[in-house]
């Protein structure tokens, strides 16, 4: 017997992404809400509970009342949005994050799907806590470059809406304020005891997102270099399905004449991880789609390891 899924926000970035991912598997049968009544309480509530597991694409507000609406024990709740990401009630969604990960995303009923810059921060930083590598009060900075769909269906109507605008043209830095809604699951998840400093960056392009650490070698543990980051790395994520650890100065496959790719992985649930520099200085990379591992394909992940199928079910394909 199949599945039943429902997607609250239907019609949203994120969930129209699950959506395509979900739609053809024959495994899962997908509960859908009249679009006219897709905002209607009772009708949600009643998709909701009827679901085993109930994807929440919606803001933080909406989803907190989506929540709430669920009094079903076995509906299994995958939220996509900020609200419960550092709650101790609620299994962060990253099933890379430590090896007891995907037990509790198989037992929890409440997952909060993880933040798409927060993910790319965390996956780059948690084994060098783990591994006593990076001191956790280190002071880091991060910088994110991401396309504009991470601003949902408001930010690619601005960018789409045809009238030419320099601003829109050129790279725009955010969050200048440097509070970040991502900085609490960064430091809670990254096993830090400080925020960083974190700088995102949205460009002129729909997804694809690369968040990049830098790092001074002689502030880390002695004997740290490339090499035995890159091996700390390996032994980490070398089982993984969705991660792919690059090799060190691989500028062929890497790299386009020198230049950085931030949509290599578009269209694919892959996280690829980069370390770049030399003896001094170093900076660690990690691409995704911010729609894809970043939201709606992590998500899908979390739900095949929820429901004890294989985690890659559905998510080899590339999505359009
Ligand atoms: N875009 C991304 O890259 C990522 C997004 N997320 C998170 O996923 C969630 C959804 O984001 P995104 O898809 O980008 O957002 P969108 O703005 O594209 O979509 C939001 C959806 O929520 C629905 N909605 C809004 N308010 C309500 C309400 N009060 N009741 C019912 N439905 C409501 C909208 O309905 P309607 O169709 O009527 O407008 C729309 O379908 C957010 O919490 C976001 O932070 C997480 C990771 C990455
Ligand atoms: C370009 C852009 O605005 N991106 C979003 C991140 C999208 C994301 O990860 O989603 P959550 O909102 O669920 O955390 C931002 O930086 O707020």
């Amino acid at each position: 017997m199949a599945f039943q899924v429902y997607v609250d926000g239907q019609e949203g970035t994120t969930g129209l992404r699950l959506i395509d991912y979900l739609t053809g598997r024959d495994d899962i049968e997908l509960l859908r809400i009249d679009s006219e009544r897709r905002r209607d309480r009772d009708e949600r509530a009643r998709l909701l509970n009827n679901a085993d597991i109930a994807f929440l694409c919606l803001p933080d507000d909406a989803s907190r009342e989506a929540a709430s609406l669920v009094e079903n024990p076995d509906t299994c709740i995958i939220d996509a949005s900020t609200a419960f990401r550092t709650d101790p009630e609620w299994v962060y969604g990253l099933p890379e994050l430590v090896p007891e990960q995907r037990e509790r995303l198989r037992t929890g009923k409440r997952i909060a799907n993880v933040g798409c810059h927060a993910s790319a921060f965390i996956m780059l930083v948690r084994p060098l806590v783990d591994a006593g590598i990076l001191p956790p009060d280190y002071p880091l900075s991060a910088f994110s470059l991401t396309g504009y769909s991470g601003g949902g269906k408001r930010m690619i109507a601005e960018y789409e809406s045809g009238g030419s605008s320099e601003q829109l043209a050129a790279p725009r830095p955010y969050a200048l304020n440097l509070a970040h809604k991502h900085l609490p699951e960064m430091r809670l998840h990254g096993g830090l005891t400080r925020d960083p400093v974190f700088n995102p960056v949205v460009g002129p392009f729909l997804k694809g997102l690369a968040v990049t650490i830098p790092l001074h070698v002689a502030e880390l543990a002695p004997g740290t270099n490339a090499t035995t980051l890159h091996a700390i790395y390996r032994d980490r994520y070398g089982d993984e399905p969705f991660m792919r650890v690059m090799a060190l100065d691989d500028d062929e496959h890497n790299l386009d004449r020198g230049f950085f790719d931030v949509q290599g992985c578009n269209d694919t649930n892959r996280a690829d991880l980069f370390v770049f520099g030399g003896a001094e200085r170093l900076n660690l990379t990690l691409r995704m789609d911010n729609l894809g591992k970043g939201a709606a394909g992590a998500a899908v992940q979390n739900m095949n390891i929820h429901l004890g199928l294989d985690e890659t079910t559905g998510l080899t394909r590339t999505t359009t």
